[in-house]
């Protein structure tokens, strides 16, 4: 197999994405793992299709490193439009995206600079929808968990994919190789989960650090960054615009009172064209 490929990046969470329009990539997601193996292949946090659709003006898919396919990517759909728009697949600055987690709005910035603001859609809170196991439609807000004999204190958040936050009073001293696979595969998540970590600078600046569902420790998660900005609402701990500072960058996350709405807005940044062979 030959694949040309664009390598991007948002907030150093970074993507091999791949025009569904122009290459074969009928059996791309049994590659997915190869190509984002940092030695033995291009080295990515996740591939990203972009591909037609009968009812948007595009579709996306997103594949974790681990093969996994998510239904969304906040990160990666900053850099999936504004690689649409620079490859010339469109000349609208702002346009639908299908997904998995529903159709998402991008919006570029007329002179084009690489900042990207999408309408991520609403939050989903009730526990049988995220998923979370046990809890029927209650929202899950700093509920706890023992896990291991260590207890935490979670609130879960939908953006289309599962996110687990944990609110932490240093965000240095949490363990997160230890912590997020144990908790991303915890029992009460049929689907696993994404975790996050925050701390709370003030109640406009919080502090995340992520353990990615399918993808391990990555530099930036977007749709983590909305699931933390909106847990941080729900237990009153910042207002509903605040800077998430991740390990790669900051996002400028707010969840409108008016239509419910999470916008995610930030960097998307391409780095380099490639072929990928693989046997
Ligand atoms: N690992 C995530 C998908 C990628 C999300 C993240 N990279 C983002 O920017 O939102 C999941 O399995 O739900």
């Amino acid at each position: 197999m030959q694949l040309k490929f664009s390598k991007w990046h948002g907030c150093g969470n970074d993507f091999v994405l791949v025009n569904g329009f122009n290459e074969n990539i009928n059996d791309i997601q049994e590659h997915s793992a190869a190509i984002c193996d940092r030695h033995f292949g291009v080295g990515a946090d996740g591939v990203i299709l972009t591909l037609p659709s009968k009812t948007c003006d595009f579709r996306m898919q997103i594949f974790n490193s681990d093969g996994t396919e998510a239904e969304m990517c906040g990160n990666g759909i900053r850099c999936f439009a504004l690689d649409a728009y620079k490859s010339g697949l469109t000349d609208k600055l702002s346009f639908t995206v299908e997904t998995k987690a529903g159709i998402m709005r991008p919006r570029l910035t007329a002179d084009n600079k690489a900042s990207v603001c999408v309408n991520m859609g609403e939050p989903v809170l009730a526990g049988e929808q995220i998923p979370v196991k046990g809890c029927g439609s209650e929202h899950i807000i700093n509920k706890q968990i023992t896990v291991d004999d260590n207890q935490f204190y979670i609130t879960c958040v939908s953006m289309g994919n599962p996110h687990c936050v944990i609110f932490v009073d240093d965000i240095k001293k949490i363990d997160i190789n230890k912590w997020g696979p144990v908790l991303e595969k915890y029992e009460i998540f049929p689907n696993k989960t994404n975790v996050e970590f925050v701390q709370v600078i003030n109640r406009t600046h919080l502090r995340m650090r992520v353990w990615e569902r399918g993808a391990a420790i990555t530099l930036a998660c977007g749709t983590g960054a909305c699931a933390s900005l909106v847990a941080s609402v729900l237990n009153d701990l910042c207002d509903r615009k605040a800077r998430l500072e991740l390990d790669g960058g900051d996002l400028a996350i707010a969840w409108d009172e008016t239509d419910n709405n999470v916008y995610m807005t930030g960097p998307a940044k391409k780095v380099f064209e490639g072929i990928y062979y693989s046997e």
